[in-house]
């Protein structure tokens, strides 16, 4: 089951850790997109090979120390048809070398149309009667609670049939998630809490060897004591945790969503791993030419930055 597959990657590297490939063409090396622009136009198609060529730069670099990648839907979907392609081609690649693939597009919407984005990404579409294809294929996908388990229930479906997984917003990293996420309802909980209650009932069918679920939970590092009662809330939901690094959670924030073996969560970096040849951390021991090895050296800086914060 996903969620075993998920734990089984991160013990054997090591690395509680996913790399965001959330490529904007201003992250991409000019030498890259010159190419790209040369040989099939200064266009959609042309910035959706440089899109790719940077990726597998980066999955080439990654692949043997990093157990996941986490591509964003919406840095593919404004290139159009062309982005859809380079998504499909960076999923399978990342496949092809042995990470997972944690797709990013915070899908729901009423069942039958949530049954249609689950074929999609995670499950098979119905071509005809004996006829199933697999479309994006990810490992998981990122998913919006709001519309409540008619909208969940097909991901849960399409997890059980094709061993995938989802992670459910439940407190999200951005600045306004309070604005609804916080509110106290009723029962004296607050929104967050009673989707988390939520996240543990729906992931009660999927627990896997290490007693997690392929249900998991999506928790920002930029809110640490969320966190902690997070964790205690939704004792067998892995949490994935966005902002780490360019949004300012540490090492010492993200450790509230692990549990005391190592385990519970996995810390998502998108911009500080893909541009860390621009940063002031890797820019003078690494060109632009090199971009894929300044990742490299930032994603073993944050594995053991938060290795450290964990297991002391
Ligand atoms: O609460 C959330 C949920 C998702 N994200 C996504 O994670 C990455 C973060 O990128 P950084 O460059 O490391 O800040 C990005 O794809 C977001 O869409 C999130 O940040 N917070």
């Amino acid at each position: 089951m996903f969620i075993d597959l998920l734990i089984d990657a991160i013990k054997e590297k090591d690395n509680p850790t996913v790399v965001g490939l959330d490529p904007k063409l201003d992250f991409i090396p000019q030498f890259i997109k010159e190419k790209a622009f040369k040989e099939h136009g200064v266009n959609l198609k042309g910035a959706a090979q440089a899109i790719i060529e940077f990726n597998k730069g980066l999955i080439d670099a990654l692949c043997d120390i990093v157990p996941a990648v986490k591509p964003q839907l919406a840095y593919y979907e404004m290139y159009g048809i062309e982005g859809l392609m380079a998504f499909e081609q960076t999923v399978k690649y990342a496949k092809e070398k042995g990470m997972i693939v944690i797709a990013d597009g915070k899908r729901n919407d009423i069942g039958t149309t949530a049954e249609s984005y689950s074929a999609g990404f995670l499950g098979k579409t119905l071509i005809s009667e004996d006829v199933l294809q697999p479309v994006f294929d990810a490992d998981a996908l990122t998913v919006n609670p709001y519309l409540g388990v008619d909208g969940i229930k097909p991901f849960i479906d399409d997890c059980k049939r094709y061993q995938k997984g989802i992670f459910v917003l439940v407190k999200t990293s951005n600045k306004s998630s309070g604005q609804l996420q916080d509110i106290l309802t009723d029962k004296g909980k607050s929104i967050y809490e009673i989707v988390a209650e939520l996240v543990e009932e729906w992931g009660k069918s999927l627990r896997g060897k290490y007693g997690y679920s392929s249900v998991g939970a999506v928790v920002g590092a930029t809110y640490p004591n969320q966190a902690k009662i997070l964790r205690k809330a939704m004792k067998h939901a892995y949490i994935l945790v966005p902002g780490y690094g360019a949004q300012g959670g540490t090492a010492r924030d993200v450790a509230h969503s692990f549990d005391g073996e190592g385990l519970g969560a996995i810390v998502n970096a998108s911009r500080s791993i893909m541009c860390a040849y621009m940063s002031d951390n890797w820019k003078d021991q690494y060109s632009v030419d090199n971009y894929a090895d300044a990742s490299r050296a930032e994603a073993i800086r944050m594995r053991d930055d938060i290795n450290a914060a964990i297991k002391t």
